[in-house]
């Protein structure tokens, strides 16, 4: 089998307490794909977004992104991936945008110049204005033209999801890994950031893996769906998403449209289902070993 851009092979990943989120999670994604996870709450939908950015380490298994295999930060890689490719450039956006509320718009979204390679290196130097006008492009892209100099204190909630893309995707990250960022937001503002998600996706093409509870953003913005099984996550299904490109909204109206996420919602609904008759994979005590 080739090798995947992101690669989980038979993953498991125990939390500390002993909670067993995911259990022989298997799943691949091609470079410049777009890839959202859907499935039950609490299924281990974040746990891997946290493994593929290398923020946790599998219990059992491996993750390879870019090559290389990735662990728990401040471990090294080990294994046959451990020299074998450069750290990977990731953007992160999650539910609630955190902005320092010290800094401007413009300078908040200028966090990952300052710490990633190989922007960190010129930034010092003389490209401070060249990265003044990259930002202050990306903001204009999203319909922030004009808010570079304000506090994030003075921006709404979705203009401050907005900068949260900008920021995420200022260093040009090879991968995008999103954690519900419009869940937050009214629908009408979710549906634009969505068109606005898709058009920075169209014109640079990192890899996305998107986390949502919302299955029409699902179906408006993936090439490929990955329905979850109740906790421990296994993938159980993926789909693949035909709709052309630049979808609308009046698109995600058409009636295949409104087959495919209610086929979504009735496969979720049943892993649920599933879920609540599978018994609790850590072994509880007895009443008598706790009253020991
Ligand atoms: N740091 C942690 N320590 C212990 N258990 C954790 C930790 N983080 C998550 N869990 C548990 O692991 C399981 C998976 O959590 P995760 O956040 O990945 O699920 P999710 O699918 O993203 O959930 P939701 O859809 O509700 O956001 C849950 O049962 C959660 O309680």
């Amino acid at each position: 089998m080739s090798q995947s851009f992101i690669q989980l092979s038979d993953v498991m990943l125990r939390y500390g307490g002993g909670t067993i989120a995911l259990d022989h999670t298997t799943l691949g994604i091609a470079e410049g794909d777009f890839v959202t996870l859907v499935g039950p709450s609490g299924c281990g939908k974040s746990t891997i977004l946290k493994l593929v950015a290398g923020l946790l380490k599998p219990t059992a298994g491996a993750v390879i992104a870019g090559g290389r295999e990735v662990g728990a930060v401040g471990t090294q890689p080990s294994g046959a991936h451990a020299a074998q490719a450069p750290r990977l450039r990731i953007g992160l956006a999650f539910q609630n945008p955190t902005m320092l509320p010290w800094l401007t718009i413009r300078e908040n979204v200028m966090i990952p110049l300052k710490i990633v390679q190989p922007f960190r290196q010129d930034f010092a130097k003389k490209k401070k204005g060249e990265y003044r006008d990259r930002v202050d492009a990306l903001l204009a892209q999203v319909g922030l033209k004009g808010f570079g100099d304000k506090r994030p204190w003075q921006l709404s909630g979705g203009m401050l999801q907005r900068a949260s893309l900008c920021r995420a995707l200022v260093h040009e990250p090879e991968l995008l890994l999103l954690d519900e960022p419009f869940g937050a937001l009214d629908q009408f503002t979710r549906e634009e950031l969505w068109d606005i998600m898709q058009s920075l996706w169209m014109a640079r093409r990192p890899t996305v893996l998107l986390v949502t509870h919302d299955l029409r953003e699902s179906a408006y913005l993936a090439n490929r769906i990955c329905v979850m099984s109740s906790r421990p996550g296994r993938i159980l299904e993926t789909r693949d998403v035909g709709f052309a490109r630049p979808r609308t909204l009046e698109s995600s109206y058409a009636p295949e449209f409104a087959t495919l996420v209610q086929q979504l919602r009735m496969r979720i609904a049943e892993a649920r289902r599933d879920g609540d008759a599978t018994p609790p994979t850590v072994a509880r005590p007895s009443i008598e070993e706790v009253a020991a």
